[in-house]
């Protein structure tokens, strides 16, 4: 009985990629930053000194970061790795959530996204006018490029006084919408979501994102985790679908179901956190007896630290991670792989509140596995290749196995 068990650290990027320059990413790197910053006592809030890592880095992390980068990440431990390591480059044309996935299950977005790119002014009026109609709403605020917790000190009040929804968007394809979720309502937030959906139809967005919040006044505002993000479905029959197809069992922990607009996934279980995550990964690890994927995101890494710019936040993070890492690889069966992996690039010390184009690290442990070097993967792609192999599915169009 084969199970693939695929943790994303999502944003985790360990340096960045040849074609980084185009996204103006040019020696962006997410983890090797956070090792700077933290090696040298700029990531003392909260924890303190170096980047203490020990069984991430047993599996590879800090190798497969000098692979990508060149340097070894400052103050990591440098343990042997038990695990294939390596790094993998994008071939999708976005740095974004919904392509860093897809690519992973073997479907690279090869097309380009539409993307709302003036900062301000962003969304075509026409479409604006067209939302205002379907959702009988009073107005909208926003219209622009926005870091989400900052917009929500700056209009969060005047949503709250004037009803009108907050729209805004980033460097990727997005349409975003943040309401309160007792003075707008969080159903009606993700009905005005499901409009906002259909109407963009023919501007090729990758996601609608419902981004509710509470609180009852600028600096009190927090986002909660009835975030909702209503993506595309993939192009093309991704490795879960495949396996769904085939009779297997593909569990979504956290994002993943979202994430793949619900396809090919044949079980979903909500979580939000860290210690959410980690609990119901390891419950799905218990209870699921049959040939399967189980596949969490651990969004937090990249939309509580990442995007908020907070280097000691995402140490902090990455060392909690790190402590519950042991249970999984004690949990695992000796026909199990464990993948550990990113989705993009999301570096606290990068100028502005974007992704990075980063390469992502390719650690896979289990007990069939051979440690060592994996190199670089030409695709993230070589994850769905792998783990099709490794399921005994018929091979997919792109990528390359790691598994022999
Ligand atoms: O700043 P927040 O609202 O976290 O938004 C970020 O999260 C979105 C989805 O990953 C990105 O497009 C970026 O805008
Ligand atoms: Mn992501
Ligand atoms: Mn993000």
């Amino acid at each position: 009985m084969q199970r693939a068990i695929i943790l994303i650290l999502d944003s985790l990027g360990i340096g960045a990629a040849a074609d980084a320059p185009q996204f103006g990413d040019a020696g962006s790197n997410t983890l090797g930053h956070i090792a700077m910053e933290a090696a040298a006592g700029r990531a003392d809030k909260g924890r303190s000194g170096p980047l203490h890592l020990p069984n991430l880095s047993k599996m590879g992390l800090g190798h497969a970061c000098q692979l990508s980068s060149g340097y070894f990440p400052a103050g990591m431990e440098q343990a042997a790795p038990l695990a294939a390591y390596g790094y993998a480059r994008e071939l999708s044309s976005g740095k974004d959530t919904p392509s860093g996935h897809w690519e992973i299950a073997g479907v690279p977005v090869l097309f380009d996204w539409g993307y709302f790119r003036d900062k301000d002014n962003s969304f075509p009026q026409a479409l604006l006018d067209d939302i205002v109609a379907q959702a009988g709403l009073p107005g909208y605020l926003g219209n622009c490029h926005a870091s989400g917790t900052e917009i929500l000190d700056r209009l969060g009040e005047e949503h709250m006084r004037s009803g009108k929804p907050i729209f805004y968007t980033s460097a990727d394809s997005v349409f975003q919408i943040a309401c309160h979720e007792e003075s707008f309502g969080l159903e009606r937030l993700y009905e005005l979501c499901r409009i906002t959906r259909a109407t963009l139809e023919p501007y090729n967005i990758g996601r609608v994102i419902a981004r509710p919040f509470l609180g009852e006044g600028r600096g009190q505002f927090v986002r909660t985790g009835n975030r909702k993000d209503l993506a595309l479905p993939p192009p093309a029959a991704t490795v879960l679908q495949k396996l769904a197809d085939a009779g297997g069992q593909v569990v979504s922990i956290g994002k993943i179901a979202d994430i793949y607009a619900h396809v090919g996934i044949t079980e979903q279980h909500k979580a939000t956190g860290f210690d959410q995550i980690w609990d119901a990964t390891l419950a799905a690890m218990r209870d699921t007896q049959q040939r399967a994927i189980i596949m969490a995101n651990f969004v937090d890494f990249d939309s509580s630290y990442g995007h908020r710019r907070d280097v000691a936040g995402y140490a902090a993070a990455l060392e909690q991670f790190d402590r519950r890492l042991p249970e999984v690889m004690a949990a695992l069966q000796p026909d199990d792989i464990l993948i550990l992996s990113a989705d993009h690039g999301c570096d606290p010390t990068w100028p502005g509140s974007d992704h990075t184009r980063e390469h992502i690290p390719v650690l896979c442990y289990g007990h069939g596995v051979k440690s060592g070097s994996i190199g670089e993967r030409g695709s993230f792609a070589d994850i769905g290749q792998s783990v099709a192999a490794h399921l005994g599915l018929p091979a997919m169009d792109y990528g390359r196995s790691f598994l022999n």
